[in-house]
């Protein structure tokens, strides 16, 4: 474990993300850059050194509204600039979640007021996943994000692709691009650019499509005390970086029977939970059968003891068809649809722990934050990537688990099913 070899460096960079498993999405990309990184959820408070290369503070900032984000974002930043980080990073997604009121743009400008930032790098890019920025468009895939399937995302749906444009409704900060045809000059030709660029604070859209462009990038964001962006321009910075002074960067995760659980409404994930279901047995949780009191979490671990009894890895699930979650929420309202599903997770993964299950394997951003708050970790190293984005971690408490937060659109079809051959 990258503890086990200590030193008095502290931090360089200091990572603050809007979500759970997309602070594990960039945690895993600085990981693979040879940095030892740890991931808190929320301010560990008390807390006054931490001897890792990068440390990330995973928040549940994306849809909450726009003040209360600024403020836990700043208070996660102030406490990262405490540990003494030279540079700052504001992971959102690189889907760009957001809606005109924020919480990207607002997010973004406090924290430049409190780093004293005057150029910030805007940088969504993340090309290893499809995610390309080119005329300050932002593409998934082979298709702009206004085409996208996050056109229909429940929470924010995406219906411009213009990043200007979308900052422009988000914050009043002006805003400006470099395109790709300077980005393919190097790193002296955006700086002469941004250089050109007029006012005290200027947000900067960046057009890249390669990793190769983010290294371009990287040089320029690193000269500034803040960048934000997803984990493709962190993992380039992180490669900028003098490597990591650790030897043993290996993050052995504990052996023990391994649990799956799936709340994710992603058709990716719909796919993986299909592939497991062909090979085992799962447990559907039915909120509305939670609702009447018909399914009680005295079922399910009368399943989780059936299954391990049998050897056989449990999956615990509520992910259906769109068709079937349209009618639950219909019939429950959303809110309180999820609000059940999230508290029989997040009771199953307390119940998967106390049989001795020590590998727990979770699809959903919000699932997972409901299963890291039932289970409670203090932190966890980052270790190897299943998918890309997706690492095993590994909690640092004195009884480790080993906890795979999947975000729902990442992963092959066969997600689960490595991840249960995993050695
Ligand atoms: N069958 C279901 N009935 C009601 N709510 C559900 C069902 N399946 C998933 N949900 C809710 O939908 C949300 C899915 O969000 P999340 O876990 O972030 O995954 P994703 O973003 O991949 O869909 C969660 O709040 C979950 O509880
Ligand atoms: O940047 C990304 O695409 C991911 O890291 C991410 O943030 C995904 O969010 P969820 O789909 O809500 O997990």
């Amino acid at each position: 474990m990258p503890s086990s070899d200590r030193s008095s460096q502290h931090p360089w960079l200091g990572i603050v993300a809007d979500d759970i498993t997309g602070a594990t999405d960039v945690a895993a990309y600085v990981t693979r850059t040879g940095s030892a990184t740890i991931q808190f959820f929320g301010v560990p408070e008390g807390l006054t050194s931490v001897d890792a290369d990068c440390v990330v503070v995973a928040l549940k900032t994306r849809s909450v509204p726009a003040d209360e984000a600024v403020k836990q974002s700043l208070e996660a930043a102030r406490w990262l600039e405490r540990l003494g980080v030279e540079h700052v990073y504001f992971k959102y997604c690189s889907t760009f979640d957001s809606t005109p009121a924020g919480n990207i743009g607002p997010v973004a400008d406090a924290l430049a007021a409190e780093r004293g930032a005057s150029r910030v790098v805007i940088a969504p890019s993340a090309p290893e996943n499809g995610r390309t920025v080119y005329q300050s468009r932002l593409f998934v895939h082979d298709q702009l994000l206004e085409e996208s399937p996050l056109k229909d995302h429940p929470l924010n749906p995406m219906h411009k692709s213009d990043l200007r444009v979308l900052m422009a409704e988000q914050s009043a900060t002006p805003v400006e691009a470099v395109p790709l045809a300077v980005v393919a000059q190097g790193a002296d030709a955006v700086r002469r650019t941004v250089g050109a660029f007029e006012g005290p604070l200027v947000h900067v859209v960046a057009d890249a499509v390669s990793d190769a462009d983010l290294d371009v990038w990287a040089g320029v964001a690193l000269e500034q005390p803040l960048s934000t962006g997803s984990a493709g321009l962190a993992a380039a910075m992180a490669r900028a970086h003098s490597g990591s002074s650790r030897s043993d960067l290996s993050v052995p995760l504990p052996s023990g029977p391994v649990g799956f659980l799936s709340g994710s409404a992603s058709a990716a994930t719909r796919g993986q939970v299909h592939h497991f279901l062909e090979r085992h047995a799962g447990l559907y949780v039915d909120a509305k059968a939670l609702a009447t009191g018909e399914q009680r979490i005295g079922d399910i671990e009368r399943y989780l003891d059936e299954a391990l009894a049998k050897a056989d890895p449990p999956l615990v699930y509520s992910t259906t068809s769109l068709h079937e979650l349209t009618a639950i929420q219909r019939d429950l309202g959303p809110a309180t649809a999820a609000h059940l599903v999230e508290t029989a997770m997040a009771e199953t993964a307390r119940a998967m722990v106390a049989r001795g299950i020590r590998r727990v394997v979770v699809a959903g951003g919000e699932t997972s934050g409901a299963v890291v708050q039932a289970l409670g970790p203090a932190g966890i190293w980052i270790g190897p990537e299943v998918a890309p984005g997706v690492p095993w971690t590994v909690t640092t408490d004195d009884d480790p688990i080993a906890l795979l937060l999947k975000s729902g659109n990442f992963g092959t079809e066969e997600f689960f099913t490595i991840a249960e051959a995993w050695a």
